[in-house]
């Protein structure tokens, strides 16, 4: 009996000389010189079956590498085994406590079994090695994090959407720069040309008509000549304003080139948009202008002809333009050669 107590002894130091070095991180060679050659088990990775002793060491060695700091431990529930005078087992409960990167860690509740076999030399050694996280760890019903790593998943979801909302609001303001004119704040050159495109393949397609109003400041040169350029900027984005107040929402309006602007007015034939481009010329023909007072412009009309290229369309609203500059100024021309 001497014999059983005397090996349960043994067993006993045994384990705590094995967990001391391996736990302490003091020593590895230590740890591992207490594994059998032909040692085997489980570890605690995912996957970790280990079919041999240098798999063991390569999975400590990593352990090692990856929670440098000693790691405290209580142990629990130990009972030793011996089953003869030569193998015992001994299992027991572990909770461990550590530092890694900076942050507390727990493992709590590790279950660990391990078989002894005395080895020729009399040392006991260990053949066979099992670790487990019981499911209590993460509540009494789970064997796995499912809430906690729910709980995590949330609160990603929740990252990633504000994060694509936030993306999403910084693209539309940068698509809005790409097609604002900077001064006036209308849309640009390359956006109202883009626009009239769609509504041209609109207007082939369903055969609605589709005009265009070119407008341009007269005698501008001698705004800037006279007062200024930043006058010059000012008046400009007093016109962008008064053509944007008096469009429909469905009509496109931009800057075309310094002081002329363009209005695309889909479904309006050359009458109405005839009509639009009188009541604008009066309109800013009355605008009383801050420093240079009462100001004019031009303005060429014409409807979108089925077929014709976008050039051919404003090359006639521009030369309806230059018509009206030709006659006198402060005037409405529509396309010579027709809508
Ligand atoms: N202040 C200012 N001036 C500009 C801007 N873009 C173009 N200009 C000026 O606008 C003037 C246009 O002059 P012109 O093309 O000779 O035409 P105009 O003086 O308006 O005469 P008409 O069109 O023939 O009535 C030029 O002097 C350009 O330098 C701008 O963004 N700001």
């Amino acid at each position: 009996m001497t014999g059983a107590k005397g090996i349960e002894q043994e067993l006993r130091a045994a384990l705590e000389a094995y967990l001391t070095s391996y736990l302490t991180r003091w020593d590895l060679q230590k740890a591992v010189a207490l594994f059998s050659p032909t040692i085997h088990g489980v570890g605690t990775g995912h996957d970790e079956f280990v079919p041999e002793r240098r798999v063991f060491l390569e999975i400590y060695e990593r352990d090692f590498r990856q929670a440098p700091n000693a790691i405290v431990w209580e142990q629990s529930r130990l009972q030793v085994a011996v089953l003869s005078d030569t193998v015992g087992i001994t299992t027991c409960e572990l909770h461990l406590h550590t530092q890694i990167q900076g942050q507390e860690i727990h493992l709590n509740n590790l279950r660990q079994s391990l078989v002894w076999k005395r080895h020729e030399s009399g040392r006991w050694v260990i053949e066979h090695l099992h670790i487990s996280f019981p499911s209590t760890e993460h509540g009494q019903d789970e064997s796995y994090p499912n809430k906690e790593l729910e709980a995590r998943n949330r609160v990603l979801a929740r990252l990633v959407e504000k994060r694509t909302a936030q993306l999403r609001e910084a693209l539309e303001e940068q698509r809005q720069l790409a097609n604002t004119d900077r001064l006036t704040g209308m849309n640009n050159r390359p956006r109202i040309e883009e626009l009239a495109s769609t509504e041209f393949l609109g207007a082939q397609r369903y055969g609605y008509p589709v005009s265009s109003i070119l407008v341009d400041v007269d005698w501008f040169k001698r705004i800037n000549d006279q007062h200024g350029h930043l006058i010059g900027d000012s008046v400009l984005k007093a016109f962008a304003d008064i053509i944007t107040a008096r469009l429909r929402a469905v009509d496109h309006a931009g800057r075309w080139g310094g002081e002329e602007f363009l209005i695309i007015c889909p479904h309006i034939g050359i009458e109405g948009a005839l009509a639009l481009a009188r009541g604008l010329r009066e309109t800013i023909a009355a605008h009383p202008f801050p420093k240079i007072g009462p100001w004019t412009a031009s303005i060429g009309v014409s409807q979108y002809r089925p077929g014709e290229t976008l050039q051919d369309f404003f090359g006639r609203t521009d030369a309806a333009l230059y018509r009206a500059k030709e006659l006198g100024r402060n005037r409405v021309e529509v396309a010579p050669n027709g809508p």
